[in-house]
């Protein structure tokens, strides 16, 4: 049987008087792709931001491997193996793509000096690996600035994988990239779900991109939980398309 990775058990957080999660509930089956959609301002970053300890939550549980994780710091969760990205990338613009690779793994304490000077043959190595794989090999020297979006998000995901995560939430990974880079990124999402075991979790609004890649999708509206299933069966759920009719 699958075992559910991370466990949401009704969890809720307000900012001030706006309610951006109301006791929402989910399960991530280890292994699989998760889809969270919902219209802007239904509080998809937020429940995010709540699961790798970026605020602490007002109630609820959210367990990682079946252990507590909700009072625990971004650092002590990302440790866990339960990593995200960003709907903006974070990426160190004027270093080129080995260097933010290899600058993605935060366990070292060493300057920077040392960090360029004496790279673990077997981070480069990794980190030219990934970058590979995600097809920046040939731009690797390149600064990350003189990338375009697509890329530069395409390097933000190989830094991401620069951790070995067990989990990886992605925020949007395909927004604002070109159509054309879309579908390749959408392979390489897939592959690292299979050929890495990566379990993901994905926030996206477009709707054929997280059709195809989830096994398992998540509607929220007005910060709640408002339906759940397959993508045919969330595809053809009235609530979920007039929540988006509603919102447009
Ligand atoms: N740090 C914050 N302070 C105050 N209000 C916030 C904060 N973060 C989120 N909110 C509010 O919480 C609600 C949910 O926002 P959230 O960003 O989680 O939604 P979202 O579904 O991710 O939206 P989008 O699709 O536009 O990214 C919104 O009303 C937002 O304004």
């Amino acid at each position: 049987m699958t075992q559910n990775v991370i466990e949401v058990n009704g969890v809720s957080k307000a900012f001030g008087g706006v309610q951006a999660n109301k006791d929402i509930s989910l399960t991530v089956p280890d292994g699989k792709i998760t889809g969270l959609i919902g219209p802007n301002g239904s509080g998809k970053t937020t429940l995010f931001n709540s699961i790798v300890g970026y605020h602490p939550i007002d109630e609820g549980s959210i367990r990682f491997e079946g252990r507590e994780i909700s009072k625990l710091r971004v650092q002590q969760i990302a440790r866990l193996g339960l990593l995200r990205t960003f709907q903006q990338t974070r990426i160190f613009k004027n270093m080129n793509c080995v260097e933010n690779m290899l600058i993605a793994v935060p366990h070292r304490k060493m300057t920077m000096l040392d960090m360029f000077d004496r790279a673990n043959p077997e981070e480069m190595e990794r980190a030219e690996m990934l970058l590979e794989f995600v097809g920046l090999y040939s731009k690797r020297k390149l600064t990350a600035g003189s990338l375009s979006f697509g890329q530069q998000k395409l390097l933000e995901f190989a830094m991401a994988l620069m951790n070995e995560p067990k989990v990886l939430l992605l925020d949007e990974p395909t927004a604002g990239i070109n159509p054309t880079l879309i579908n390749g990124l959408i392979d390489r999402l897939k592959k690292a779900n299979s050929e890495f075991g990566i379990t993901l979790l994905i926030i996206e609004h477009n709707m054929r991109v997280i059709m195809n890649m989830a096994d398992t999708i998540y509607c929220l509206a007005h910060g709640k939980m408002l339906a759940s299933g397959t993508p045919e069966d969330i595809q053809n759920d009235q609530r979920v398309i007039d929540a988006y009719l509603g919102a447009h």
